[in-house]
């Protein structure tokens, strides 16, 4: 993911890198000017004057320059990275995306994004620094190899402690990541569940001593474990710094003729030098934070992969039939080692016919009807439109045959639809008075103006939508079961049978019994498999499977 980034802003990050070494470098030679001018005797002064200024300007500038790009990198990372995620949130296949849950893709588009941002902040400052920390090595060298090796070897020795530690380090930091996952869906349950949370004390305190504040301790615990490892890493660094700058300073150097004055271009270089050194180590732990970061989005990324192609605009032809033969699909319930199995089933529809799917809770009508809509592929079987195979090439064609409103739909505040032409408010507004909604709600500038309604009126916003889509075939997954007794009536009586004159396929699927006499067609499920048909125009019926479970009555 790190890599990816890096990549789409190559140009820019070479030439951040290219400032913030330049930055490097002209310290260095700001502190050997300073160096030389403490112990020179030279008569140039006025040289010295010029060149030391012009280093110093070159230090300023250097730095500003590589602070705004690395800025820029940071903002454009953190946008890219957005973008990259919600491209691919909105192309996953539908399924993949129920398995990996909401909060997980919440963490990666907020925390790790962040984190992986700032990877951009703490990047120049490890590199400047590192080019002043490898200058002043140079320039060590350049005083005596002696003490230059000596410094590689300390470099050598905290380099190995450091690994060590970056390793266990890791470790926690990975755990705190995972854990924070759980608690994305934990403040989600926050808002989704006030009601609850409000309703009773006990699940209150519970949730917030048991759950919430458990993940949030276990987070805290995990990072600053791995964070304090980091830190105690860094300590081992400092010291080994100071350990070497007495071993340089009291053995090394030893009674020399002109101690006083090598002791000062030392003492000089130290000072410089631990600066940067401890800037160096404190920020490596936050590229490696970053890291963490970066390679949970990819994992996340990773599952959410599209196998499907993405349909451009097309014109639909319109709808002659279409027909699910032997499909299947299973859930697989980990925690119960548990299997639900739907299907096979073989059905088929035809415009201009109403069927409601009736049947138990938990008996699969919601599941059939996603596997129909093209929202899960048969896991075997086939499904045909019009004659032709649906599969991954044309599955996204296939779903612009349907406009859904299942029970755990959402409403977006703007008509999305591209192709409404200008008079959208117009006609959203006729239909809003359709659906007797003209004093609760507006449609303006192709947007609603509120979508703070009760469900049942939501419920009605989202037929609205329906009726805009003008698709060819309709489904309702208990559309009714929130509206008031009138409504239903109108649903049913009114709505419905003008949505087949239009020569729509509608699925209903339903609980409300008074209805059933009005489908076409009546599909009973119970676990998993399809074990009712019958046809009122053609008054055919068929028991698919065990004729005593369901006797005609119950639906004609
Ligand atoms: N996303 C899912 N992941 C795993 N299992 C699921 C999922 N959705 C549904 N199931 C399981 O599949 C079975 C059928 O569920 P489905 O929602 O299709 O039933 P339904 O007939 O629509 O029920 P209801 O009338 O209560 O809405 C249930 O036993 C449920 O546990």
């Amino acid at each position: 993911m790190l890599k990816y980034l890096i990549n789409q802003s190559k140009l820019l990050l070479l030439s951040a890198s290219f400032a913030s070494i330049v930055h490097g470098i002209c310290s260095v030679l700001l502190l050997a000017q300073i160096s030389e001018a403490l112990t020179s005797t030279a008569s140039d002064q006025d040289e010295m004057a010029l060149i030391f200024a012009v280093t110093a300007l070159c230090v300023m500038l250097s730095y500003m320059v590589a602070a705004i790009l690395f800025e820029r990198l940071g903002q454009r990372a953190h946008s890219e990275l957005r973008s990259f995620i919600a491209q691919r949130v909105i192309a996953a296949d539908y399924r993949q995306l129920e398995q990996l849950g909401a909060a997980r893709v919440q963490s990666a588009l907020s925390e790790h994004c962040t984190r992986v941002a700032e990877f951009f902040v703490s990047f120049p400052v490890i590199l400047t620094n590192a080019v002043v920390v490898a200058g002043c090595l140079v320039y060590m060298a350049f005083l005596s190899w002696q003490v230059f090796l000596l410094a590689l070897a300390v470099i050598g020795f905290g380099s190995l402690g450091y690994h060590l530690a970056h390793l266990r380090a890791i470790k926690h930091l990975d755990i705190a990541a995972q854990e924070q996952d759980n608690l994305f869906a934990y403040f989600r349950s926050l808002t989704d569940g006030a009601k609850e949370l409000r309703l009773n004390r006990d699940k209150r305190t519970a949730f917030y001593d048991d759950v919430l504040k458990r993940s949030i301790e276990k987070v805290r615990k995990e990072r600053t474990f791995g964070m304090s490892v980091f830190v105690a890493s860094a300590s081992w660094g400092n010291f080994l710094i100071y350990a070497f700058i007495g071993l340089v300073l009291f053995l090394l150097v030893g009674d020399v003729p002109d101690r006083t004055l090598i002791m000062t271009g030392y003492a000089l270089v130290f000072v410089y030098m631990v600066g940067p050194l401890e800037a160096l180590l404190l920020n490596i732990p936050r590229a490696n934070l970053a890291q963490v970061s970066a390679n949970h989005i990819e994992e996340i990324t990773h599952s959410m992969f599209s196998s499907e192609s993405q349909t451009d605009k097309t014109d639909l032809p319109p709808l002659q039939s279409i027909a699910l033969q032997r499909v299947l699909h299973r859930y697989y319930h980990e925690q119960k080692d548990e299997m639900f199995t739907l299907g096979p089933i073989d059905l088929q529809f035809c415009p201009g016919e109403i069927t409601f799917l009736i049947g138990g809770n938990g008996s699969g009508k919601t599941t059939l009807a996603k596997l129909l809509v093209g929202l899960y592929p048969p896991e075997e079987g086939s499904i045909s439109l019009n004659g032709k195979a649906i599969d991954d090439t044309n599955r996204d064609y296939y779903r612009q045959f349907f406009t859904t409103i299942f029970s755990d739909f959402h409403l977006f505040e703007r008509l999305l639809e591209t192709d409404h032409g200008n008079d959208l408010d117009q006609r959203g507004n006729q239909l809003l008075a359709k659906l007797h909604l003209q004093n609760k709600v507006k449609v303006q500038d192709g947007a609603f103006t509120t979508l703070t309604l009760s469900q049942g009126q939501r419920k009605r916003l989202a037929l609205v939508i329906a009726y805009l889509e003008n698709r060819p075939f309709l489904v309702f997954d208990e559309w009714a079961a929130d509206q008031d007794p009138a409504f239903k009536e109108i649903f049913y009586y009114e709505l419905l049978p003008e949505l087949r004159a239009m020569g729509k396929a509608i699925l209903v699927i339903s609980h409300d019994d008074r209805y059933f006499h009005l489908a076409d067609r009546v599909l009973r499920m119970e676990n998993g498999r399809l074990i009712f048909d019958h046809r009122k125009a053609t008054n055919t019926q068929a028991e698919i499977t065990t004729p005593s479970v369901v006797t005609a009555n119950s639906v004609t």
